[in-house]
C-alpha cells in the first residue's frame, strides 16, 4: 500500500500499540496525547512510561499534545480514547476534517443514557462536517501484546465497505492481520459488551470459584450478548467472530486486561471507587454494565449476568450473594434461552 498519513488521537495503551502498527508499515504517524510531558518523553525517547513501559517505540512516530495541530491532510484519524472522551474528541477534530477523512474507532463502549455505539456519537457529532466514512477497529488486542508484535487478528467494518477495505490495507502487516466484517453492529456491540463479562469472571476468580465458572459465565455471557445484539439488529454470527468470542476469550483470560483485574479485586472485596482509583487506566466495563443494563430493559432482553454485575457496581450487592443470585434462577431450556432476542411471553432466560 501507499504510505499515508495517520494522526493516532490517544496515547494510552492502545492509540500508543495502534500507533506502532502504523509506523511499523511505514506510514506517517502523528500521536496525540493531553499531557505535553508525555509527548515530549516519547520524542525523546520513544517510550510511553505510562502507558506502555515495556515497548520501545518507532523513532518516526510525532506525538503532540495540541488536538488543534493535528495535521489537516491526514488522511486517517484514529480515535483511542475511553468512550466518555470521545464526543469531546470529535467536536475538537471536526474543523481538521476533509472529504477524504476516514475516522477509525478503537473504543469499546456504549454511551449511558442515550445507549449509542461509539459510531454512532461520532455520526451525530459529524452532522453536517466533511468527512468519507467512520469505521470501527475491533477484536482479541491486548495493546503490551500489539505493541511487542505478536500475531494479533482483528476486525474492521464500516457502513462504507471501501472505507473498512482501505482501513485493512492501513494497519495489516506480519504480524497485524485485519479482516473485514460488514456487520457494524455485531462488532461495536460485541467489543464493547464482552468486558461486563470480564468483570463478571474477574469477581469470580477474586472469590476464589475456579474454571468450570469461568466457563459458565463466558458462555452464558455470549448467550447474553448475542441476544441484545440480534434486538439491536446485529447478525448473530458476529458473535463468534474475532470481535465477539475472541474478544471474550482474551479479555477473561488474560492478565492483561483491565475489566478482568478491576472485577478480581472486587471479588477480593474491594470497593468500586477504590479500585478504579487503584488500577490508574480506564475500566470500560463499568461505565457499560450501566448503559446496558438499562439498554437491556428498554430492548425487554433477558441479560441476567449484567443485572447481576449492575447490582453488585452500583447496588451494593455482595459479590456472592449475586453469584448465588445467579445461580438459583429458575430452570431454562439451553437452547431457547440463548440467542433468541427479545423476552416475548414472559420468557426469562
Ligand atoms: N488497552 C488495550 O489493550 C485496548 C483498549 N481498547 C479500548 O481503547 C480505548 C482506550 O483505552 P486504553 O488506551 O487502553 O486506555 P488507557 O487507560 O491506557 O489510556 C487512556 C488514555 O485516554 C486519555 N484520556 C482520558 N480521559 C480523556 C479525555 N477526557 N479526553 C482525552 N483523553 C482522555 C488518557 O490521558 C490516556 O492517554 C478504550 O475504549 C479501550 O476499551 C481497545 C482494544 C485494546
Ligand atoms: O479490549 C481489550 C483487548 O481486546 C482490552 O481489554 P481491557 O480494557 O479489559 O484491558
Amino acid at each position: 500500500m501507499a504510505k499515508k498519513k495517520a494522526a493516532v488521537i490517544g496515547a494510552g495503551s492502545w492509540g500508543t500499540a495502534l500507533a506502532q502498527v502504523l509506523a511499523d508499515n511505514g506510514h506517517s504517524v502523528q500521536l496525540w496525547g493531553r499531557r505535553s510531558e508525555q509527548s515530549e518523553e516519547i520524542n525523546q525517547t520513544h517510550i510511553n512510561s505510562r502507558y506502555l513501559p515495556d515497548v520501545v517505540l518507532n523513532s518516526t512516530i510525532k506525538a503532540y499534545s495540541d488536538l488543534s495541530a493535528t495535521d489537516a491532510d491526514n488522511d486517517y484519524i484514529i480515535c483511542a480514547v475511553p468512550t466518555k472522551a470521545i464526543r469531546e474528541t470529535i467536536k475538537q477534530l471536526r474543523p481538521l476534517l476533509h472529504e477524504h477523512s476516514i475516522l477509525v474507532h478503537a473504543s469499546k463502549g456504549i454511551e449511558p443514557g442515550t445507549f449509542k455505539r461509539i459510531s454512532e456519537m461520532m455520526e451525530e457529532e459529524l452532522e453536517g462536517a466533511s468527512y468519507k466514512a467512520v469505521a470501527v477497529l475491533s477484536g482479541p488486542s491486548h495493546a503490551e501484546e500489539v505493541g511487542i508484535k505478536q500475531p494479533t487478528t482483528v476486525t474492521v467494518s464500516s457502513k462504507h465497505l471501501e472505507a473498512a477495505a482501505a482501513v485493512q490495507d492501513l494497519f495489516m502487516n506480519n504480524y497485524f492481520r485485519v479482516y473485514t466484517n460488514e456487520d457494524m453492529i455485531g462488532v461495536e456491540i460485541g467489543g464493547a459488551l464482552k468486558n461486563i463479562i470480564a468483570l463478571g469472571i474477574g469477581m469470580t476468580d477474586g472469590l476464589g470459584y475456579g474454571d468450570n465458572t469461568k466457563a459458565a459465565l463466558m458462555t452464558r455471557g455470549l448467550a447474553e450478548i448475542t441476544r441484545l445484539g440480534v434486538a439491536l439488529g446485529a447478525n448473530p454470527m458476529t458473535f463468534i467472530g474475532l470481535s465477539g468470542l475472541g474478544d471474550l476469550i482474551v479479555t477473561c483470560t488474560s492478565e492483561h486486561s483491565r475489566n478482568w483485574r478491576a472485577g478480581h479485586l472486587l471479588g477480593k472485596g474491594k470497593k468500586l471507587d477504590d479500585v478504579l482509583d487503584e488500577m490508574g487506566m480506564v475500566v470500560e466495563g463499568v461505565r457499560t454494565t450501566k448503559a446496558v443494563f438499562a439498554l437491556a430493559q428498554a430492548e425487554n432482553v433477558e441479560m441476567p449476568i449484567t443485572s447481576a454485575l449492575y447490582s453488585v457496581l452500583f447496588e451494593e450487592e455482595p459479590p456472592l450473594q449475586a453469584a448465588d443470585r445467579l445461580m438459583g434462577r429458575m430452570k431454562k431450556n439451553e437452547e431457547e434461552s440463548s440467542f433468541m432476542g427479545r423476552n416475548e411471553g414472559g420468557r426469562e432466560s
